[in-house]
C-alpha cells in the first residue's frame, strides 16, 4: 500500500485524516514538521500532505527543503483561503504538487492524493530510467575513452610499422619514397644504361656513394669490379700513383710495380669520390684518360689501355672551384655530362621515418637487441631537426638511440638537442672569418697574377707587410695554383 505522510500541528486533524484515509492508504502522521522532513526522505513515502501554518516551519518551507532531497515527492498543501495566491505561485514554480483549501473535502483530497501518488510513481520510474541511462552513457563514454586511448597508443607506437618497408628498399639498400628521391632514382636508371660519366652532387652524407654503387649495379658492367677512391683521403703526393700506378723504382719507396685504379677498373666502374679535392696537377692526366682511355704509369712510358666507366661525386660547388681556378674547366665539362643532384635529407623529410625504421632493423639484426617501436614523440623530435650531416648523421643518431633505448622503444634522450644542433647548423652555413679572409686574399692575389711583393703586389693592395701576408697565406693554406 502507498504511504502517505501527513503533518499538521493540530492533533485533531491528524486523527481525522488517519481515520478518513487509512482504508485507502497507509497513513503516517506527525505534528512535527522536522520529523516529517526526516520521514519524507524514505523512498516508500509516496506523498506528503502538509498544513501550511505550523510553528517552527511552514508547509512551503518544508516542501522547499524536501524538493532538494526528494524532488520526485509530490507535496499537497492544506491551506486557508488567504494563502491561496501564495500556493498558486508555489505550484507554478514547481515546488508544490497541489493544494486543498481547509476545511478539506474528503473526496477532493482523496482524488488529489491519488493523482499525486501516480505522479510520484511516474517520477520515480523516470528517475530510475534516467539513472540507468546515465549509467549506460557513462559506461559507453568510459569505453569510448578507453578505445580512444588505445587508438592513440597504437598510432603512436606503430607509426612506422604500417608500411611494407620492402616496398621502399631499392637495390643497394636505398630507402625512401619521396618524390625527390624517386626523381634521382629515375635519373640514375637512365644514366646507368649508358656508358657516360655520371657526376653525383650533394651534401655530405646524402648517400652519394650508395648511388654510385647503384649506377654500377644497374649497368652492364655489374659483373666486373666497382673500384672506389676518395680523392680527399689520399695525400697529394700519392694520388697520382694511386690512380695510374707506378713502375718499380719510379720514386724512392716504389719497390714494386703498382697497378693503378684505372687499370684495376678495366671492364668495370671507377668511382672517384670528392673529385673537387683532386689536385690541379693531376687534373690534366685525368682529362687525358677520360678522352683517350689510355695512360702511363708514374715513371713508365708504356701506354696502357683501359675500359672503365667513371662516376664522380662532390659535395663542393665545382663551378665555383672552376671560377676560382682550383678546378680545370675542360675537366669539369667532361665530368658534368650527366649531373645528378642528390637532395639533402631536409628536403625529403618524408623519407626520414622509413630511414629510421630501416636503421633500427639493421641494428636489431646486428646487435640482437630488439627495438620494435618508434614512438611518434621520437619521430617528431627527429623531424624537427635540419640534419646538416644528412643520412649519415641520422644513422649515427639512431645508432646511439638504439644503444640507450629500453623496453623495445626507440627514444632520443637529452643528449640529442635539436636546438643546439640547429644553431650549429645555422652558424655552419655562415662562413668563418678565416674563410672570408682566405677568399679575399686569393681574390686579390688572382687580380695581380699572384705577385705578393712590390708596388703592384697583393701585400700592398691589402695594406700588409709582404712577410705578414706570406705567413698568413701559409696559415690559411693558400698556394699558387
Ligand atoms: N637512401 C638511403 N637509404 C639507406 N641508407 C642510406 C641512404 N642514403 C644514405 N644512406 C646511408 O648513409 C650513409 C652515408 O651515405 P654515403 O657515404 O653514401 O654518403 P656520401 O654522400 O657519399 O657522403 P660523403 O659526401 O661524406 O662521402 C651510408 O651509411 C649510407 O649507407
Amino acid at each position: 500500500m502507498m504511504k502517505v505522510l501527513y503533518v499538521d500541528d493540530e492533533p485533531d486533524n491528524l486523527i481525522t485524516f488517519k481515520m478518513g484515509f487509512r482504508k485507502w492508504f497507509e497513513v503516517i502522521v506527525t505534528s512535527n514538521p522536522e520529523e516529517a522532513r526526516q520521514i519524507a526522505q524514505k523512498p516508500e513515502v509516496s506523498v506528503l500532505v502538509t498544513d501550511q501554518r505550523m510553528p517552527g516551519m511552514t508547509g512551503l518551507q518544508l516542501a522547499g527543503k524536501l524538493s532538494k532531497i526528494r524532488p520526485e515527492l509530490p507535496v499537497i498543501m492544506l491551506t486557508a483561503y488567504d494563502d491561496r495566491d501564495v500556493m498558486l505561485e508555489a505550484i507554478r514554480l514547481g515546488g508544490v504538487f497541489g493544494y486543498v483549501l481547509k476545511p478539506w473535502d474528503f473526496d477532493e483530497l482523496k482524488q488529489v492524493i491519488q493523482n499525486a501518488i501516480q505522479t510520484c510513481h511516474l517520477r520515480q520510474e523516470n528517475k530510475e530510467l534516467v539513472t540507468r541511462l546515465t549509467r549506460k552513457n557513462e559506461e559507453l563514454e568510459k569505453a569510448y575513452a578507453e578505445i580512444l586511448q588505445m587508438k592513440k597508443k597504437l598510432e603512436e607506437e606503430n607509426v612506422l610499422i604500417k608500411e611494407d618497408l620492402n616496398q621502399f628498399i631499392r637495390p643497394g639498400e636505398i630507402v625512401g619514397k619521396s618524390k625527390a628521391l624517386v626523381k634521382v632514382l629515375k635519373q640514375i636508371h637512365q644514366a646507368a644504361e649508358t656508358n657516360s660519366s655520371v657526376l653525383l652532387l650533394g651534401e655530405t652524407g646524402t648517400g652519394k656513394e650508395l648511388f654510385a654503387r647503384l649506377v654500377h649495379k644497374l649497368s652492364n658492367r655489374r659483373d666486373n669490379l666497382l673500384v672506389s677512391i676518395n680523392c680527399s683521403a689520399i695525400p697529394e703526393t700519392l694520388i697520382e700513383s694511386e690512380l695510374f700506378g707506378h713502375e718499380k723504382g719510379a720514386f724512392s719507396g716504389a719497390l714494386n710495380t703498382k697497378h693503378g685504379r684505372f687499370e684495376i677498373a678495366n671492364g668495370g666502374t671507377l668511382f672517384l669520390d670528392e673529385i673537387g679535392e683532386l689536385p690541379l696537377a693531376v687534373q690534366p692526366k685525368l682529362l687525358r684518360v677520360l678522352q683517350e682511355y689510355e695512360f702511363e704509369r708514374v715513371g713508365g712510358n708504356k701506354t696502357i689501355k683501359t675500359d672503365f666507366r667513371l662516376v664522380t661525386a662532390t659535395n663542393r660547388n665545382l663551378e665555383d672551384a672552376v671560377g676560382k681556378g682550383r678546378f680545370r674547366d675542360d675537366l669539369f665539362y667532361r665530368l658534368n655530362i650527366f649531373p645528378v643532384e642528390i637532395p639533402p635529407l631536409r628536403e625529403r623529410m618524408e623519407d626520414l621515418p622509413l630511414l629510421v625504421r630501416f636503421f633500427v632493423e639493421k641494428l636489431n639484426r646486428k646487435t640482437g637487441k630488439k627495438i620494435d617501436t618508434v614512438p611518434r614523440s621520437t619521430l617528431s623530435i627527429l623531424m624537427d631537426y635540419h640534419w646538416p650531416g644528412n643520412i649519415r648523421e641520422l644513422s649515427n643518431v639512431v645508432e646511439r638511440a638504439h644503444i640507450l633505448s629500453e623496453d623495445g622503444k626507440l627514444v632520443v634522450g637529452e643528449w640529442f638537442k635539436p636546438g643546439v644542433n640547429q644553431a650549429q647548423y645555422r652558424t655552419n652555413t655562415v662562413p668563418t672569418l678565416d674563410e672570408v679572409t682566405r677568399k679575399h686574399i686569393v681574390k686579390t692575389l688572382e687580380s695581380v697574377g699572384w705577385r705578393v711583393r712590390g708596388d703592384k703586389g697583393a701585400a700592398n693592395l691589402l695594406g700588409l707587410n709582404p712577410s705578414t701576408l706570406e705567413s698568413r697565406m701559409k696559415k690559411l693554406g693558400i698556394m699558387r695554383p
